[in-house]
């Protein structure tokens, strides 16, 4: 019997983070206009961690998602995604690993009008290439887990903002990514939905082991994160 190779220290801890980021620059605008959004970010996520990035308006964070994401290529450093370098990929291989391992969760749920609930997780299935059993399944677990199983046959028209947020949640799961980037998920939820969909949040990403990263302005909501950083003109602290 062969046993394999044991793995080197340094891909054990690629693997660990599940989210790395090293040295992450990223310059926005041209010549005399150009602006640092990124400056030398290091971010490690764990697997079950709820990582909350707080900041100013204009300090990063959406630019921090989209890197983090592989939507935008930094200017310099590595973005590691279930131990894969996305920025040594070509496009459509980023786009193929970004679909199979990371969730995003948006300020407004941008939900299909005419789609369902339940068809809502099941596009992003299909899109996939995998609209099987196992993920129909996933998918009824996921709405009855996020507490809208007996809405799961609603359309959006139906729903209050909450219950379409808690929609986005379990879209944003239904792929089983590693990695969930969720970017000001209660910024248009009054404060009791608010702390409902933060805790929601934190009860998946431990549930389904995922490297959380939230961004927010909210800071009523950073209580339910395991760790708060934040970002002061591209510089994470
Ligand atoms: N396309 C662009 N070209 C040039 N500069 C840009 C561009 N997009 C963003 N910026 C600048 O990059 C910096 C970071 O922007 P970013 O949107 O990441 O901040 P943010 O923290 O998400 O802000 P907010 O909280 O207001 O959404 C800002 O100074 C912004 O003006």
């Amino acid at each position: 019997m062969t046993h394999p190779a044991p793995a080197t220290d340094h891909s054990a801890t690629v693997e660990a983070a599940v989210l790395r980021l090293t040295g992450v620059t990223l310059h926005l605008g041209h010549e005399q206009q150009q602006v640092t959004a990124l400056d030398a970010v290091d971010l490690d996520v764990a697997p079950g961690e709820l990582v909350a990035v707080t900041g100013p308006s204009g300090s990063g964070k959406s630019s921090l998602l989209a890197v983090a994401g592989g939507l935008q290529s930094p200017t310099a450093g590595t973005v590691h995604v279930a131990g894969v370098d996305l920025t040594a990929l070509k496009e459509h291989q980023r786009t193929a690993h970004r679909r199979r391992h990371i969730g995003y969760v948006f300020q407004h749920a941008n939900l299909f009008a005419s789609l369902t609930a339940r068809e809502q997780l099941l596009l992003t299935a299909h899109v996939a290439g995998r609209l099987d059993r196992e993920t129909r399944q996933r998918a009824d677990e996921l709405l009855e887990a996020v507490g809208m199983g007996a809405r799961a046959d609603h359309r959006p028209d139906r729903l209050s903002g909450g219950e379409r947020q808690r929609v986005g949640i379990a879209r944003a799961l239904v792929l089983a990514p590693g990695v969930l980037l969720v970017d000001e998920p209660t910024s248009a939820l009054d404060r009791a939905r608010a702390r409902d969909i933060v805790d929601l949040l934190a009860a998946q990403t431990r549930a389904h082991r995922t490297a959380t990263v939230m961004v927010t302005h909210d800071h009523e909501i950073l209580d339910a994160a395991d760790r708060v950083l934040t970002l002061r003109d591209g510089r994470l602290s």
